[in-house]
This record gives C-alpha cells, sequence and structure tokens, in this order.
C-alpha cells in the first residue's frame, strides 16, 4: 500500500512488485489495495469517512445511516422530492460553517500510515507508465512469451489474440492488431518490439480521435457539467480536481453538492470547494438532488458564475428506479436551460474492468454522456478497458486518473496513453 509517488506514465501502468493475476471484479474494485486510500498529504483528494476505495454496500450503510444513503444501496426511494423545495432553502458554506467543518484528516478513519511521500521525480508520463505497468506488463510479457516462441503462424496468432482480448482491449483493436500481423507478417519472424509497435500504433489510432478537451463557453452562462457515475468511481474527487483546474484557468466555478445521500460527500465536496476557493451550494443531507441542480443553475445566473458543475449520487446502473431519478436529474436541468447539461460526464473506475461496458450503456442511455472520465488507471491490469470503451462508444476521453492527487488527472493523450500501456516497466 505504501507505494511510492512515481510519474505518471509509470504509475498508470502500475509497478512489477504488484501481482499481476488481478482480473478484479466490481467488487474487488471497492478494495483498498485496488484503490489505497493512504493518509492524504496536501493536494491529494479530501476523503471524509470514505474509508478509502470501497463500496457503499451494507457496511456503508450502516455507517451512513441517513436514509438518503441507503436508496443507493439495498432499498427503494421511497419518494420523489420536489424540483424546489421551499423547506429546503439551498445554501452556500459560509467561511464559519467550514471553520466548523471537521478538518478531512481528523474524520478519516485511521489509514495505514505510509512515510513521508518524496518529491515527484517524474511528470505525468512516468506517473501514467508506472500506474499503467500492471496492464503494461502483463501485455508486453505477453507479446515477449508468445513471439520469442515461434515464428507467425495462426496458433501465434491465436495466441496474441486471446492475450489481447484478457487485457481487455476489445474485439475490434484486437482484431485489428491481430489482421494487421496476418495480413503483413504471416511465415515471417516477428520481434516482440514489433509486435508492441503495432499494439501501441492501434490503440493511439482507436483512442486519438476521442482526445478532446474539456472546454467551458462562458457564452452559455453558466455552462453546466453533471457528473454521473456507480458508487466510489471517483465522481466527488474528479469534480474538485476540475474546479481546481478550472479556477486557475479563470473561470468562476459553482459546485453543486448533488450527492445529497451521503452527509460526507457534501463535506468533501465542501472541503474541495475549499481548497479550491470556490464556492460550494448544498442542501441537506436527503434533500431532492434535482432541485439542488436547478438552484445551483438559478444562482450561477444571479452570481455570474460561468461554469457549474454538478456532483451526483453513486447509483449502480442496473437499478433501475435510481437511473429514472438521475433522469429525472436531467429533466429539470432543462426546464431551467434547454440546452444543458453542456457536458455529461461519466466517472469510470478502470479497476472494473468489463462492467465499465455495461455502466456505459446504462448512463448514456439514461442521461445521455457526453464524455467519459477514467480514473484509477493506477495499480490494475484493466487499463486496456479504455480501449475498449474507447471503440465501441467513441465518446470524448476528456481525463484520465492515475492516482488521488490533483496532479494525477490530466486531459488525455491518446499517444501517451499507448506508449504507457506497452511499455517495457
Ligand atoms: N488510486 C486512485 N484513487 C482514486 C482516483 N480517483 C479517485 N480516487 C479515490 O476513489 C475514492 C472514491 O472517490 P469519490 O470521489 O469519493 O467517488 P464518488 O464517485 O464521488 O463516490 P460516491 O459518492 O460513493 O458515489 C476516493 O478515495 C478517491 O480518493 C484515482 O485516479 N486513483
Amino acid at each position: 500500500m505504501a507505494e511510492k509517488k512515481k510519474g505518471f506514465m509509470s504509475r498508470l501502468f502500475g509497478g512489477k512488485s504488484h501481482d499481476p493475476v488481478d482480473e478484479p471484479t466490481y467488487d474487488k474494485a471497492r478494495d483498498p489495495d485496488a484503490s489505497p486510500n493512504p493518509a492524504i498529504p496536501e493536494g491529494k483528494a479530501p476523503d471524509l469517512g470514505r474509508g478509502g476505495d470501497r463500496e457503499r454496500a451494507a457496511a456503508n450503510a450502516e455507517e451512513d445511516s441517513e436514509a438518503g444513503d441507503a436508496r443507493f444501496l439495498n432499498q427503494v426511494p421511497e419518494e420523489e422530492g420536489g424540483v424546489a423545495d421551499e423547506d429546503e432553502e439551498p445554501r452556500q458554506t459560509t467561511p464559519a460553517e467550514e471553520k466548523r467543518a471537521p478538518a478531512p484528516e481528523a474524520e478519516r478513519p485511521p489509514a495505514p500510515q505510509t512515510p513521508e511521500e518524496p518529491p515527484r521525480k517524474r511528470g505525468f508520463f512516468g506517473r501514467l507508465t508506472e500506474g499503467l505497468s500492471r496492464t503494461s506488463t502483463k501485455l508486453t510479457t505477453g507479446v515477449t512469451d508468445i513471439f520469442t516462441k515461434k515464428k507467425l503462424d495462426e496458433d501465434t496468432l491465436e495466441e496474441l489474440e486471446d492475450l489481447l482480448l484478457s487485457a481487455d482491449l476489445g474485439t475490434g483493436p484486437t482484431e485489428e492488431v491481430v489482421g494487421r500481423l496476418r495480413r503483413e507478417r504471416v511465415g515471417q519472424d516477428v520481434t516482440d518490439e514489433e509486435v508492441k509497435a503495432i499494439l501501441a500504433e492501434v490503440v493511439a489510432d482507436t483512442l486519438r480521435p476521442l482526445e478532446k478537451p474539456l472546454a467551458v463557453n462562458p457564452s452559455h452562462a453558466p455552462h453546466v457539467i453533471l457528473v454521473v457515475g456507480v458508487n466510489g468511481a471517483g465522481k466527488t474527487t474528479t469534480i474538485g480536481k476540475l474546479a481546481s483546474k478550472m479556477k486557475a484557468e479563470g473561470h468562476s466555478v459553482l459546485l453543486a453538492a448533488g450527492d445529497t445521500f451521503r452527509a460526507a460527500a457534501i463535506e468533501q465536496l465542501a472541503v474541495w470547494g475549499e481548497r479550491a476557493n470556490v464556492p460550494v451550494l448544498t442542501k441537506p443531507n436527503g434533500a431532492d438532488a434535482a432541485g439542488l441542480a436547478y438552484e445551483a443553475i438559478e444562482k450561477a445566473r444571479t452570481e455570474g458564475h460561468d461554469v457549474v458543475l454538478i456532483d451526483t449520487a453513486g447509483r449502480l446502473q442496473n437499478r433501475s428506479e435510481l437511473m429514472d431519478e438521475l433522469g429525472k436529474i436531467v429533466r429539470v436541468i432543462k426546464k431551467l436551460a434547454p440546452e444543458a447539461p453542456h457536458d455529461t460526464l461519466l466517472v469510470l473506475d478502470a479497476t472494473v474492468g468489463q462492467n465499465a461496458i455495461s455502466q456505459a450503456s446504462a448512463f448514456t442511455e439514461i442521461a445521455g454522456v457526453t464524455g467519459l472520465v477514467m480514473t484509477k488507471l493506477d495499480g490494475t491490469a484493466r487499463g486496456g478497458i479504455l480501449v475498449a470503451l474507447g471503440d465501441k462508444f467513441e465518446l470524448p476521453i476528456h481525463y484520465i486518473g492515475v492516482g488521488e492527487g490533483i496532479d494525477d488527472l490530466r486531459p488525455f493523450d491518446a499517444g501517451e496513453f499507448a506508449r504507457a500501456l506497452t511499455a517495457d516497466v
């Protein structure tokens, strides 16, 4: 757990020290080992009472006994709140409240003790490579094993196909790599380096059209960004990081704490707001999220904020009633601003592997997802799933995350990702 920070490319593909035989299931994605949450140094995500990356299942329902939180676990919603409940005055966190709010460190459950982190010696590409090293090790050692044994024949191609599919690359990109080798090289000696180069090229070609920076259009006044995803995918953390970046770019940002079903999530966003020096609109725990979103847009118009980032409660894609509620948030936003949300970001946790495909299908259908953010590419052997997602959905990939720190979220660069995915580390 006490992994040292390395460069971004380096973290993206994980370290050889990891056990490459992981293939975490969705449940394992909540395993603290899959997404470490050590004591958070300056610049890391506030994590109020989450105890790290874990499924907000029964344990969490006990921890946060608020009714709302349980709705997103095993219970059916009792009622849908109105759009703008007059009893629920939205409020912005005041400096006094912020002072009263316990520091994240104070609320966080005891975390594994980690030594002081050494200063980072590598940039984002190095961290990406390290983060993805579990995926890249699986791929590159697999390719080397196959292509040091024999000439290129159908059996070899079949082995390669199995390897790429088991690394979650998806059928399209896998067929492209195998097809190219079949057409151009059957019967010849082919080195593992050549195969890795072809693989990198196919990955980059697949994903390059999806590189698209998230652009705020101030003329939308405000530009509304809705952030959706399953429990624990990294929505709140991503919003906090985006708020800091946007503020630094000169935007006037308003955060809306629409995860009204988990008290700690509201506080978590308030801490991010304080850190980024941007206001956060909150309502009491359990309040109607659609009403909060509506009021956030009104407030942004009144106060002149040019971008509103709306957090939402995590919901499993197979819980239809919860997905319907997300649809309601979108409908309510449109009542006030028919073109909004201008961006609907689906935050996907890389460690869930193939489950990300069904998440993307469900959220796209219900919430009209316009772009992706993939978090937790650090320390998973399932980073290849981004290639499959890109190939299948052709949605812009705005950002990727390789850690909890603010610098660990970066605009997506297909070439960089492809190099990290096929790097020998
Ligand atoms: N290792 C790692 N952890 C991350 C990354 N992004 C977010 N996390 C961690 O994942 C955990 C969950 O993040 P949150 O932002 O609270 O997730 P959420 O989607 O808002 O969760 P819910 O409120 O339950 O829906 C936190 O401990 C984050 O610090 C990442 O790129 N890498």
